[in-house]
């Protein structure tokens, strides 16, 4: 990264992730102000090196495998050397190309140069609520190799973004350093793919990438209590239910308790305390084990409790609905508010922190209806109240479900992908959609839909007068819709028919 050629802005950001980018962005090229984005590692963050590039290229490159093997014994039911083996090294290249790709054009110096904003390599700490320190490291390597750091002091005028991510947890369990561990950080660097792979975790991180190690070629292991515990109950069972019979993936339903060295293969034993029946230890075998156990906003070093900035209970930043912290002029977006951690919400959150320090008035910026999609096949993704939330906010009699499964959607049908189902939650009075579950191969396109259609104020039966393409899966939302529809027709049947005797 360049050196600044000051060290005065309107406006800077700690943190080059998705918050930090976003917020960067849009001050420096709409907001026309002086930016500058100061980052440890490297620009892109946890999106474009860890997380969601690199796990969505991994289970588009762990389809495609899928799809050769169902395709391969379609046409040779006999013959299991016809089955496709994958090369992980071409896997590797390709989600380095991708990520590589996205940093050129959308996270490096040069790209942001393109939006006016100045980038500097270093750690960051905060000094006053309108300085920033950041410390250098440079070696030398004459006469002989030494590291030398030198700090500079960066001016913000208008204000300070923190925008500095979350790191993966690290569980407490007995043994867990006597193993070959891997979190998201790390697992990208395997330079082959393990033949036995325990993932500790049923979140977002351990499911996506138990499928793709699965669909590669790897022996995999869940150890869980519950597969996406914050989603509807019936989406965990539909997962269980592709992931055991269709895929071969094996779920252990408990928690990790401790793991061992196993001399005889050179992999692990993991002992697991099981859900059912409960008191049950069993025992998993393998050769890596994936520990995505969740993941903890990054504070340490930032200089927080001399500022007298406080953290919430989870360790996160704590700000107010402005995204603002204690004080005035330092903003927190993203995942280090310890909040929901998504590439979308924390680009929202950047972009809602930058504005409300340099335009006038303020937006909230923690917000209760952030979609989320879980990008296993089937994939899952959701968006606002769940059924049970809702009935416990508004009353049983003041909701109605409308849900559909997906053996009953044609296109499900012809694609042969019928494990799913689609499920909105809304009022009885007036049909305002609370929320949604969809799980369906296309889940997370189908979501927004429900999402432009709240944020539009439509309600449920409105969504049936919108005329949708057959046979797509997003017309079982207008059918649905128009059940609700008919249903409110019915509900007036005196009257109609009055009219319609009427001769209107
Ligand atoms: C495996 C995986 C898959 C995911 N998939 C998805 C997905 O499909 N969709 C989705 O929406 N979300 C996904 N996520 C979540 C998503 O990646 C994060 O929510 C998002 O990247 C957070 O962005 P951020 O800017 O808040 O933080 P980060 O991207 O973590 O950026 C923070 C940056 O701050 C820097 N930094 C920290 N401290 C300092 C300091 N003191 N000085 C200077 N720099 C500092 C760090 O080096 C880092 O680059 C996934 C996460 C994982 C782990
Ligand atoms: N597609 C996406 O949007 C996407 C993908 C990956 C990650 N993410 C985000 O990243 C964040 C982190 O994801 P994650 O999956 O690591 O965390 P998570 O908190 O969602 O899930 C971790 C799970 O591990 C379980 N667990 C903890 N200790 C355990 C033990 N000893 N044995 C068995 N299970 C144990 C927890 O009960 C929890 O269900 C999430 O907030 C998610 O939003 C998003």
């Amino acid at each position: 990264m360049a050196t600044p050629s000051t060290t005065v802005y309107d406006l800077v950001i700690v943190g080059g992730g998705s918050a930090g980018l976003t917020a960067a962005k849009l001050a420096g090229k709409t907001l026309k102000k002086s930016t500058l984005i100061i980052e440890a590692d490297r620009l892109g963050g946890d999106c474009t090196w860890t997380g969601c590039v690199p796990s969505k290229s991994l289970l588009a490159k762990a389809k495609a495998a899928q799809m050769a093997r169902r395709f391969a014994i379609q046409t040779n039911k006999n013959n299991n050397n016809q089955v496709p083996v994958v090369d992980f090294v071409q896997v590797k290249d390709y989600f380095e190309k991708n990520q590589q790709d996205i940093y050129d054009r959308d996270d490096s110096p040069s790209a942001l140069a393109e939006y006016n904003v100045d980038t500097m390599q270093g750690l960051a700490t905060v000094t006053s609520s309108k300085t920033v320190q950041v410390s250098q490291q440079q070696q030398q390597q004459e006469p002989s190799t030494t590291t030398t750091t030198t700090t500079t002091t960066i001016t913000a005028k208008q204000g300070i973004i923190l925008c500095t991510g979350a790191t993966a947890k690290m569980a407490d369990i007995p043994g867990l350093n006597d193993v070959q561990v891997v979190t998201y950080e790390d697992i990208w660097r395997l330079e082959s793919l393990p033949k036995r792979l325990t993932v500790v975790g049923g979140g977002p991180v351990g499911i996506e990438l138990a499928q793709a190690m699965s669909r590669l070629g790897c022996q995999v292991t869940i150890v869980a209590t519950q597969l996406l515990p914050r989603e509807e109950p019936e989406v965990s069972s539909v997962l269980e239910d592709v992931f055991r019979n269709d895929e071969g993936i094996t779920i252990v339903s408990g928690r990790l308790e401790k793991v061992e060295r196993n001399n005889g293969t050179g992999g692990h034993k993991a002992f697991v305390s099981c859900v059912t029946p409960p008191g049950q230890v069993a025992t998993v075998e393998g050769d890596v084990l994936l520990l995505s156990v969740g993941r903890k906003p990054n504070t340490k070093g930032l200089g927080l409790e001399i500022m007298g900035i406080g953290l919430t209970d989870n360790g996160g930043i704590l700000v107010n609905d402005k995204l603002q912290t204690s004080v005035k002029g330092i903003y927190a977006a993203g995942d280090c508010i310890g909040e929901k951690q998504f590439t979308h919400y924390a680009g929202y959150q950047g972009a809602i922190a930058a504005r409300n320090i340099l335009l006038p008035l303020s937006d909230p910026g923690v917000l209760r209806d952030i979609p989320a999609t879980t990008f296993t096949s089937p994939e899952v993704a959701s968006v606002g109240y769940s059924e049970a939330s809702a009935k416990k906010e508004f009353g049983d009699d003041a909701v109605v479900v409308s849900k559909m499964d997906l053996s009953e959607v044609d296109r499900a049908v012809c694609d042969g992908e019928t494990k799913g189902f689609l499920k909105v939650i809304y009022k009885k009075r007036g049909g305002k959609i609370l929320g949604a579950t969809i799980v369906a191969p296309v889940a997370g396109e189908l979501i927004c839909e429900i999402v432009v259609a709240m944020k539009a104020g439509m309600s449920f039966p409105d969504l049936a007068k919108a005329i949708h393409p057959y046979p797509s899966y997003a017309i079982a939302l207008q059918i649905m819709a128009s059940e609700a529809y008919y249903e409110n027709v019915g509900k007036y049947r005196v009257v109609y028919d009055f009219l319609k005797r009427l001769g209107l």
